[in-house]
């Protein structure tokens, strides 16, 4: 997680105002103390020291009279004073200020936005490229790529590669060297095409480059950008302020991104040296797959930095990434307390989209520490496509509810299960661990539609759900105090706590390694295609199944609750028409889908990548390189 190490301090820092004991009053001497704290965490982190001092007297200027005259009606709401002050100089530290300080660029849909990337050599800038289209590829944006950098070799290669795995269309050549005309024909190209995000990367160049500052002016003047990205590498920690100037001054900077943050212990000097210069930071860099893109906002990010999570940009996030046509419709079902394996499979698409589940899960506050995956997604996003693929081998009915798949005991229903095992390649127990899951987030959705939390409720309980609303913290609150989602939240984490205790018995990992190589025996003995349960980790794979299953159902129903939608009384006028369901590619004559699961697999894929056919598109054969291969690079 980006800057967890300042995170990890200034929240030990925040913990002295709790006291050794609760009845410890807050003197001058704590607050000193946790300004102290807080000074150092910000000083390792390379903040530059004037920006320290300035935090640290705002904050005893705000609360220094309350503290030292103990006038706050209890140790809590003092604490709670200070808290704030913290977190509003943090804020206020972050946020672009000064003269000339620019509100970060919003784009718009249906008209071209073209975007100029300028920064210096190797600071980022054709990988943030990348992330940059991937963000809003998977938001529906009709996006592409050129290449003006024409200094360094293998750049176009690079953008090329990145733009192919993205299936953006890119535009580069590697004969014309003259930047500013490949600049200009792509984005006349893809303005004419209709294009909403065209991105344009430049060459890298250090500052004393005068010709290459040029050479961006230029490019800057012939495709007169909406919006100009300064990319910066982070690990230069505060050093950035000059540079970030010294862009600002050449061409109309209007955004930066920051790289690297990676665990690099300078990110804030980084993040709060740029902020110095007026120029608003809209994304955080923090790896090079392209996930790692964060969407930057101060206040969001404080509060993440501290623990609180982040409500703003969880609620920013999934609005951004689901149809206000497909939330309706399910928060109709859910009010009415019914979530269908359909409705599920909208959930996990979205969440496949979401990104880094640590990180989507990290912003919900309150989420317990234990509940936030950590490490790699491979495993989850794996288990995710697995459950796509087993529900795209279901039919119409069965994703409706229409035909029960949960009768025990009934051959008609084994035979559905084998059926849907077999087209989606998998065991019949996966497919019923997937069914099992389903049916106790049906069992909880519908206790929450009768309690009246998913907007069915009478008219008082559809007020509070309004006020709520506009107040999410609130909400969240208000979750947290409501015995049915507390029974919920309390429902996963025994999951997870079972699973644990499941997979950490005394047995050694070496028992379960044996038991797993017997079960895999067994399995190739009578010819089964099932995988073993237990792995030569030790855990069993119900368990790990069940933890990905608790992290997948926090991200499906939390956002549901929390998106309810504020007109939701006007439901009944509005609502999608089912119509031919052409996502999953399905025989629109029998019903069925491919059995091929290897192509159901892909579709899965696809889907996670916002280009799946299961939107009803088909995958354009755009990518293509124009360009005219051979000759020389300039040097
Ligand atoms: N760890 C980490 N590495 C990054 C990040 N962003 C970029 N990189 C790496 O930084 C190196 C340089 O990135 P590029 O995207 O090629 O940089 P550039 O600014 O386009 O370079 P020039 O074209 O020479 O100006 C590559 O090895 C990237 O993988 C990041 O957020 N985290």
């Amino acid at each position: 997680m980006v800057l967890a190490e300042l995170g990890g301090k200034l929240r030990s820092s925040l913990h002295r105002l709790q006291g050794g004991r609760g009845d410890d009053a807050i003197t001058t001497e704590t607050l000193d103390a946790v300004l102290r704290d807080i000074g150092e965490a910000l000083a390792e982190s390379d903040v530059r020291a004037e920006l320290v001092t300035d935090l640290k007297d705002n904050i005893r200027r705000k609360v220094g009279d309350a503290v030292s005259e103990n006038t706050a009606s209890s140790n809590a709401n003092l604490a709670r004073q200070v808290q704030r002050a913290v977190v509003d100089e943090l804020t206020s530290m972050l946020t672009p200020s000064g003269e000339g300080s620019a509100k970060p660029y919003v784009m718009r849909r249906g008209r071209p936005n073209v975007i100029l990337f300028v920064g210096l050599q190797g600071a980022g800038k054709t990988t943030s490229i990348a992330k940059f289209a991937h963000h809003y590829l998977r938001r529906g944006w009709k996006t592409a790529m050129v290449c003006a950098d024409t200094f360094r070799a293998g750049a176009f290669d690079q953008l090329k590669q990145n733009a192919t795995k993205l299936r953006v269309p890119f535009y580069g050549s590697y004969t014309e060297a003259d930047p500013v005309s490949i600049a200009e024909e792509g984005v006349d190209r893809f303005v004419q095409d209709g294009y909403e995000v065209i991105i344009v990367d430049t060459s890298g160049r250090h500052r004393q480059e005068e010709g290459l500052f040029e050479e961006m002016q230029e490019i800057s003047a012939a495709v007169n950008p909406s919006n100009t990205i300064f990319v910066m590498d982070a690990t230069q920690g505060q050093a950035v302020y000059d540079q970030a100037r010294a862009f600002h001054s050449a061409v109309n900077v209007g955004s930066v991104i920051v790289t690297k943050l990676d665990g690099h212990a300078r990110g804030g000097g980084a993040i709060s040296a740029v902020a110095a210069t007026g120029s608003p930071i809209v994304f955080l860099g923090s790896g090079e797959r392209f996930e790692d893109l964060e969407a930057f906002n101060a206040q969001s990010f404080v509060s993440k930095l501290l623990g609180f999570g982040d409500m703003r940009g969880f609620m920013e996030e999934i609005k951004s990434l689901n149809s206000g046509k497909d939330r309706e419709e399910m928060m109709k079902n859910m009010a009415k307390g019914q979530f269908t394996l359909r409705d599920l499979y909208k959930q996990f698409q979205s969440v496949s989209k979401m990104g880094p589940l640590d990180r989507v899960m990290g912003m919900m506050p309150g989420m317990p520490e234990h509940l936030i995956p950590k490490g790699g997604d491979d495993e989850r996003s794996k288990q995710l496509r697995k459950f796509l693929v087993i529900m795209d081998s279901m039919s119409d009915k069965e994703l409706d509810g229409k035909i029960d798949l949960q009768k025990k005991n009934d051959p008609a229903t084994e035979k559905r299960i084998r059926r849907i095992a077999a087209g989606s390649g998998c065991h019949p127990m996966e497919v019923r661990a997937l069914l099992q899951q389903h049916k106790q987030m049906e069992s909880m959705v519908s206790k929450m539609g009768k309690s009246g939390m998913m907007g069915g409720g009478n008219a008082k309980q559809r007020a509070q759900i309004q006020q709520m609303q506009k107040n999410p913290q609130a909400m969240m609150k208000q979750l947290q105090s409501n015995p049915q989602a507390m029974q919920m939240v309390r429902f996963f984490s025994l999951g997870v706590l079972t699973c644990r205790s499941l997979s950490s018995s005394p047995r050694s990992d070496a028992d379960a390694a044996d038991d797993g190589r017997r079960a895999a025996g067994r399995h190739a003995r009578h010819g089964r295609r099932g995988t073993a349960r237990h792995g030569p980790d030790g855990k069993t794979a119900g368990s790990r199944r069940c933890k990905i299953m608790l992290h997948f159902s926090l991200l499906t129903i939390f956002p549901s609750l929390i998106l309810l939608d504020a007109d939701d009384g006007r439901d009944g006028r509005r609502h999608a028409r089912h119509g031919r369901d052409a996502r999953h590619g399905r025989d629109a004559r029998n019903g069925r889908r491919p059995a091929n699961a290897q192509h159901a697999a892909n579709d899965a894929d696809d889907a996670g990548h916002g280009h799946g056919r299961r939107d009803g598109k088909v995958i354009e054969a755009e990518q293509g390189v124009i360009a005219i291969p051979g000759g020389q690079r300039r040097k």
